[in-house]
């Protein structure tokens, strides 16, 4: 069988945060799931690059569009390796291949006759690009953007959305597993209740340039969800590799957050009926990731970054988090105290533990090799009746999207496993010569047990999931399987395990350390001299934009850095080290402005960028929302 899972296209008007993040991992893993199952899997994700919103934010960076989008989508595809993404397609809606699809499927629903030119005047918001009904509006604003939308009268095109309104409702009524959770599904059945207004999908050259043009009206681009949409498929080859597209297009299944549930849920499948091919097979929605009850997001500014997390806890111990902690279609509060508390007690103790007690044991009592086991008693068998049922009970919970208790059902195995060891203490066998063949089934059923465990979390922490297994002495070949879990005993005695560092070492708690650095702040206050306000009045502080960056030849450590602030300057940094050029460009940092200007190593510093130090190194200071120039005070 073959299966397709796709994330959204990132719109890339701004770097990507933990929420990006979220939707890709969970791809990922269900990409390594379905894998580990046997089936043939393509995985997709990749960028919306077109819209009025990039050409916004090209013209504030000072670049082209392409430059603009260029440099983003490379943000983007730069961190998915960090967290251990392994997509097989990236597609970019700038790319030819995409245009060409776009224009044919345009071609196609025009052909069907569901496109027609109209005039139409209404309330438009720019943030949402796009017209919205008074129903819409929150006290005259739009509802995501808080802003009031103007009045725009304009001649486009429309496609007829409301001559499959009925189509669509039979389908989801008679598919109930193609918008899951229930709750969206209903969502969307309510939506269905009025009818559907036909769709603008043209904007108009005079207003907007950046988008793929019309086949059959050279005036107009394509509106950017009608374009953004069509990437399922051309990510597939649709039109040319039809071979591809007929494999895997049966099998497409999307994931997405609940803010763009209406185009997926709605705009999509019709699309896709007027242009006379199937449906996707299942939309999956969930919920946001919020900060303090409000949602994580761009606007809001309240966006945290996967980088730094991935620094201090690894992206094993993140995926497990994101999945573990949210409880897929609802929303889930980040905090890194959250973190924190999950990866000391679910990975380092119950789980890090198992692994480390098991393997010191086998190592000390069997010289580290497999253990021959004799006739298993019923504790062995009740551990291996468990290991059994956690499989069949996780490959249920998988499938259905519901990976937080595909995951509580792993470590009750987890937590099982550690109580086994409690109880047969193997130590007091250990004592005893005519215990031997009791401490040889004890320790194999042991190691059993971590041998599918090791499968079971290879989806959510390959990395982890590999060392534990050449622990065991088994490669990811060899052992990644799911069918290879559904059998209890396959580790053969005699082979040898290693016991290699703890795969999670305990993090120390954030609120311990937060207590010692304000003490460690006092102590410093004491010592540091304190100054007038006017001293500080002498510090020209102001907030620069870095608008290029380059190595210094011979110099490992520094930087060149074309800032404006507002007007341009040089500035030679010692970052190399810590950052790349191209993850600076475009940053809003603050300088001290008027130090004395210096030369170093052939380069007239005029400035310096402040930079924050902790435990994890250097930190940016950034003030993303203030001018290039403006001054702190
Ligand atoms: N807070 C969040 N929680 C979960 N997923 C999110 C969150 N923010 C963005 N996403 C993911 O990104 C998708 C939207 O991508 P897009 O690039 O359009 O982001 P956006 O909505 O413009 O970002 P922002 O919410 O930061 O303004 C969502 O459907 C979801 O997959
Ligand atoms: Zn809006």
């Amino acid at each position: 069988m073959s299966y397709y899972v796709t994330t959204p296209i990132y719109y890339v008007n701004a770097e990507p945060h933990l929420g990006h993040a979220y939707t890709t991992v969970v791809a990922d893993v269900v990409a390594r799931f379905f894998r580990l199952a046997g089936e043939e899997v393509f995985f997709q994700t990749g960028t919306d690059e077109h819209g009025d919103k990039i050409v916004q934010a090209a013209k504030e960076a000072g670049v082209s569009p392409q430059e603009y989008v260029d440099r983003m989508s490379q943000a983007f595809r730069d961190l998915w390796p960090k967290l251990f993404i392994e997509y097989d397609n990236f597609i970019r809606t700038t790319e030819e291949r995409h245009k060409v699809a776009v224009k044919r499927f345009l071609e196609k629903v025009y052909e069907a006759g569901d496109i027609y030119f109209g005039e139409y005047a209404g309330l438009y918001c720019f943030g949402c690009e796009r017209f919205l009904t008074e129903k819409e509006l929150v006290d005259g604003r739009c509802p995501d953007h808080k802003v009031e939308p103007v009045h725009l009268k304009e001649a486009n095109y429309f496609f007829r959305m409301g001559r499959y309104q009925e189509w669509l409702i039979d389908h989801i009524k008679n598919n109930p597993e193609f918008i899951t959770p229930e709750r969206y599904r209903n969502e969307v059945l309510a939506f269905l209740k009025d009818p559907l207004e036909d769709l603008c999908i043209s904007r108009p050259k005079s207003r907007l340039t950046w988008g793929i043009e019309l086949p059959f009206d050279d005036g107009f681009v394509t509106y950017v969800w009608f374009d953004a949409l069509i990437n399922y498929i051309s990510g597939l080859g649709w039109p040319e590799d039809q071979d591809r597209f007929e494999r895997f297009w049966p099998q497409a299944h999307h994931l997405i957050a609940k803010d763009i549930l209406k185009p997926h849920g709605i705009y999509w499948p019709t699309m896709l009926r007027a242009a006379g091919l199937p449906p996707y097979k299942g939309l999956h929605v969930h919920g946001y990731w919020n900060v303090q009850d409000a949602k994580m997001s761009k606007s809001l500014g309240n966006v945290v970054r996967p980088e730094g997390l991935i620094r201090r806890f690894g992206a094993d111990a993140l995926r497990y988090f994101l999945l573990r902690e949210m409880a897929f279609g609802l929303d889930a509060n980040f905090s890194e105290e959250a973190l924190v508390r999950r990866f000391n007690s679910d990975l380092a103790n119950d789980f890090g533990n198992l692994v480390q007690r098991s393997l010191t044991m086998v190592n000390k009592y069997n010289q580290g090799l497999i253990p021959e086991p004799a006739v298993a008693e019923a504790p062995d068998l009740a551990l291996r009746e468990a290991a059994l049922s956690t499989v069949s009970r996780y490959e249920e919970e998988m499938v259905a999207y519901r990976f937080h208790r595909a995951l509580t059902a792993v470590f009750e195995l987890i937590g099982q496993a550690n109580k086994y060891i409690d109880q047969q203490a193997p130590w007091v066998l250990a004592k005893d010569a005519k215990q031997r063949e009791r401490l040889q089934t004890v320790l194999y059923h042991l190691l059993e047990t971590l041998r599918i465990v090791a499968i079971l979390l290879s989806p959510v922490m390959p990395v982890a999931a590999g060392r534990l297994l050449s622990y065991l002495g088994l490669t990811t070949e060899e052992a990644l399987s799911l069918d290879k879990a559904r059998v209890f005993g396959l580790l053969k005695p005699q082979r040898k395990t290693s016991c290699g560092p703890p795969l999670f070492p305990r993090r120390e708690d954030k609120s311990a350390a937060e207590v010692s650095t304000t003490e460690e702040v006092k102590k410093t206050e004491k010592k540091t001299e304190t100054i007038k306000i006017e001293d500080l009045a002498r510090i020209d502080l102001r907030v620069a934009e870095i608008v290029a960056a380059e190595p210094i030849p011979g110099a490992d450590r520094l930087l060149k850095l074309t800032v404006k602030a507002p007007e341009e300057r040089t500035i030679v940094a010692g970052v190399a080290k810590v950052f790349r050029p191209e993850e600076l460009v475009g940053k809003r940092v603050v300088i001290v402005a008027n130090l004395k200007p210096v030369k170093l190593r052939g380069v007239l510093s005029q400035g310096m960028m402040l930079m924050a130090e902790d435990e994890d190194g250097l930190h940016l200071v950034e003030a993303p929302q203030a001018r290039p120039g403006a001054r702190l005070k």
